[in-house]
């Protein structure tokens, strides 16, 4: 591993030389800004699978399990099932030991009937299905079950598959704010993200959250954030600007190529990736941020990082993601869909980063 951060330093120093006459779109950009601009963009994925390689924990028959990670997806009610096993499932198949499911009861059948694997808890409820003088002690039971693991998880996906329901999102503030509570880690996505932007002090100045907004998402959040619309004349900006103005949370901004900033740094993987856009793929991408995550953050216990553990998840995430989509739309072309991708997700990190490496 020694090796491995040398070279990536040495890779590091070398683009920054380069970075004489290199064309920034604003003067403002910070140091680090413009060294991890200039090393995740411009087409070259290297910079990108660097950190994924990084922080991606070797096979070790001494481990145990749950030392490869921990993962809770908050998400999964009567109309969206797919979106919370999408998410679960990926964060197993990068290789995380547990992963769990805090959804509704009518979701948690269908999703444990997808698959074996997974650790599934009904515990969620939606106001048509509870009388008004119950929602206390309802509400009182869901974070007390929640409250049972949160210690043991290594980071929380919050909102696939979650619906809207206003009593449902009442509890899920809850959990959220017990996260920060015990400094659990949480990456926000679909409706996860309707509630946030409601209720920005949730995630504001927790520097553990990740937003992973859509362009539905993204365009909801600027309003709200900066009162103003989106504007990709200045993109980069303004995304710096969005995460400084939630007080330095993480946003993976999703789209043609997936912009990553906390405030500070700012960069874009745009390798790989597939025309196909069928839904399912940023449930992917949340499964797998919290995956990294988790791993960046048992690398920074142990030495410093070049950037933080929540930008490099976002890296890892993305670039992996857009590989397996990639491969699954050279399979599949139009017919791809989002279990094709998942089931690519095993090789693509295996290209990335061979089980058989010795540098650990
Ligand atoms: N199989 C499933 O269970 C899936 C459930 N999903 C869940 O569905 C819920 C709502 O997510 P959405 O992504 O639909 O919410 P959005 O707020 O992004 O989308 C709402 C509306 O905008 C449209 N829209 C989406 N992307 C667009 C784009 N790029 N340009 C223009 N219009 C666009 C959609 O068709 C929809 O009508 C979330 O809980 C999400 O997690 C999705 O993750 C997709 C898969
Ligand atoms: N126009 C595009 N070209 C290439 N890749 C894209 C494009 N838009 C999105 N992606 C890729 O797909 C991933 C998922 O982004 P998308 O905008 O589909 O999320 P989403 O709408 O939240 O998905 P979901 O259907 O799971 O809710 C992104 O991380 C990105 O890598
Ligand atoms: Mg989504």
């Amino acid at each position: 591993m020694v090796g491995f951060s040398a070279a990536v330093i040495r890779r590091q120093q070398f683009l920054l030389r380069c970075l004489v006459g290199y064309n920034i779109s604003s003067k403002n950009l910070s140091y680090t800004t413009i060294k991890m601009q200039s090393l995740v963009s411009g087409g070259s994925p290297d910079f990108a699978i660097s950190i994924l390689r990084s922080i991606t924990p070797s096979l070790d028959s001494s481990r145990h399990k749950g030392q490869a990670g921990k993962i809770a997806v908050v998400g999964g009610c009567r109309e969206y099932t797919g979106a919370p096993y999408f998410s679960a499932i990926s964060a197993l198949k990068i290789g995380a030991d547990l992963s769990h499911v805090f959804c509704t009861k009518d979701a948690a059948a269908v999703i444990k009937s997808y698959s074996p694997e997974l650790i599934v808890h009904p515990i969620l409820e939606e106001s048509y299905s509870v009388r008004d003088e119950d929602k206390k002690s309802i509400s009182a039971k869901v974070i007390e079950e929640v409250d049972k693991w949160m210690e043991r998880f290594d980071c929380l996906v919050i909102g696939p598959g979650l619906g809207r329901d206003p009593f449902l999102l009442d509890c899920v503030s809850d959990i959220m704010k017990h996260a920060r509570q015990s400094n659990v880690p949480v990456v926000i996505d679909g409706d996860g993200l309707f509630l946030v932007t409601n209720c920005l002090e949730l995630v504001s100045g927790y520097p553990l959250a990740v937003l992973t907004p859509n362009v539905n998402e993204y365009k909801r959040l600027v309003q709200k954030v900066l009162q103003s619309e989106v504007n990709d004349q200045n993109g980069t900006q303004q995304l710096v600007s969005l995460a400084k103005g939630i007080g330095g949370v993480t946003i993976l901004r999703k789209g043609g190529s997936d912009f990553i900033s906390n405030g500070d740094a700012v960069g874009a993987v745009s390798a790989f990736g597939s025309p196909r856009r069928c839904g399912g793929q940023g449930d992917i991408l949340s499964g797998s941020v919290a995956v990294f995550i988790s791993w960046a953050r048992q690398c920074s216990a142990k030495r410093e990082l070049s950037l933080s553990p929540t930008v490099m998840g976002c890296i890892a995430g993305s670039v992996l993601l857009r590989k397996a989509a990639s491969h699954a739309f050279e399979s599949k072309g139009r017919s791809t869909l989002t279990t094709d991708i998942i089931d690519y997700l095993g090789r693509s990190l295996e290209e990335f980063c061979p089980v058989t490496r010795r540098d650990k």
